[in-house]
């Protein structure tokens, strides 16, 4: 640990150009904090930047240009599963912000808490004696969640609820209040017939699975939120056949021939979903990204990293978007795959 400590506290003082001295002075309390009490604390500006940098290090990110915007909120104070519940609650209204999203994460303290959910926000799936209802995805946490007492609806779109656990105590789950869930219904500029197949997403994704490792701290309850990049909505978790699989349907609507690959019936009605989801997300106000934009935007971050004399890394199969990878530079160059921290990592699920 105090390898790791010492190489990111040399480098964050130096990116942030602060003085050999301080740099000193620092290392000697962080030495004699972690020889005397086998960890250290570090400060509320290096947890800051240190999270703004596992993010500028993700290489499965094409959203990076902004990592230096990130909102960082420190509850490393908080030890009880009420507080740490409004905790959450207040990070997704702060993160939501009516649909303005403010890029944002909560770091909670660095051991005995877990969250169990993969996003603060997702929908439930059951499985039914005749297919899936809700989301496949969850279809396993949903389990999880009604032996632990919840029930839903069985709907297509109910939301989860937070699951969070202290130390080895037995976890609890709370309902999010329904106001605070901003969702967008799918409609289409052209297709009226859109918006009667019922379709909706959620405003905000909050990854809550993932652990910030930051200068030899895990901190593995640590949300964090962007906005979308459109594909994800359509042309994954409403397109995929083990998703929502909508474009069958999408295509009879548009009364394409889907008995015939030739008839490129799916790559029609994908686009067409994905045109109604950036469609949807823009006439409510709520933060989305087109993938055309995003890999401009993430042009810019190479060239802001080349400037500040780092290289970037990245995982192509993850930049690339599913629609039109090939309309976009970066399927067209390689990047580097390799981990440098800080950095989100996975963990293990905790059930
Ligand atoms: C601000 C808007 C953002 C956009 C549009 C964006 C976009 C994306 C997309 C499209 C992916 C691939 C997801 C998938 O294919 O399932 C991704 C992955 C990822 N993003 Fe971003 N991102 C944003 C902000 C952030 C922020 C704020 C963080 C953390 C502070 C972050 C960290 C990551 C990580 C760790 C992954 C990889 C997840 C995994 O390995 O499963 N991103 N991002
Ligand atoms: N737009 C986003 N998309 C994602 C970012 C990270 C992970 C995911 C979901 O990943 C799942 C696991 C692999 N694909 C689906 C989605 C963001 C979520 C949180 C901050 S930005």
């Amino acid at each position: 640990m105090l390898n790791e400590a010492k190489n990111f506290i040399q480098m964050y003082y130096e990116e942030t150009g602060q003085s050999e001295q301080e740099l000193a002075t620092r290392l000697i309390e962080v030495e004699r904090q972690i020889l005397t009490q086998g960890t250290y604390e570090q400060t509320l500006d290096e947890l800051s930047y240190g999270a703004k940098m596992a993010w500028r290090n993700s290489n499965k990110c094409i959203g990076r240009l902004f990592w230096q915007s990130l909102h960082v909120l420190d509850k490393r104070d908080l030890h009880t599963e009420e507080s740490i519940f409004e905790a959450l609650f207040a990070h997704i209204e702060y993160a939501t912000n009516n649909g303005r999203i403010r890029p944002t994460i909560t770091v909670f303290s660095a051991q005995d808490i877990r969250i169990w959910n993969h996003q603060l926000i997702r929908y439930a799936g059951y499985e039914m004696e005749n297919g899936i209802i809700g989301d496949p995805d969850s279809v396993g946490f949903t389990k999880v969640c009604e032996k632990l007492g919840w029930r839903g609806n069985n709907g297509p779109f109910d939301v989860l609820p937070l699951v969070i656990q202290l130390k080895d105590n037995p976890p609890k789950w709370f309902e999010i209040p329904k106001a605070s869930i901003l969702e967008v219904p799918i409609r289409h500029p052209e297709f009226d017939w859109f918006t009667d197949l019922g379709l909706k997403w959620y405003a905000v994704p909050m990854i809550s699975s993932m652990k910030l490792e930051v200068g030899g701290t895990s901190y593995v309850a640590a949300p964090f939120n962007g906005w979308y990049m459109g594909t994800e909505i359509g042309a994954r978790n409403l397109a995929d056949e083990n998703r929502y699989n909508m474009l069958p349907t999408i295509a009879e609507q548009m009364g394409l021939n889907t008995k015939s690959n030739s008839s490129l019936w799916k790559d029609r009605a994908l686009v067409e979903l994905n045109a109604a989801v950036l469609y949807s997300y823009k006439e409510d106000g709520v933060s989305i990204v087109d993938h055309h934009t995003a890999a401009q935007q993430f042009k810019r971050f190479e060239a802001n990293e080349y400037e500040a004399g780092r290289d970037v890394t990245g995982n192509w199969s993850w930049l690339i978007p599913p629609l039109s990878p090939a309309t976009t530079h970066i399927f067209h160059k390689p990047y580097a795959n390799e981990k440098k921290t800080p950095n989100y990592f996975y963990q293990k699920d905790p059930y």
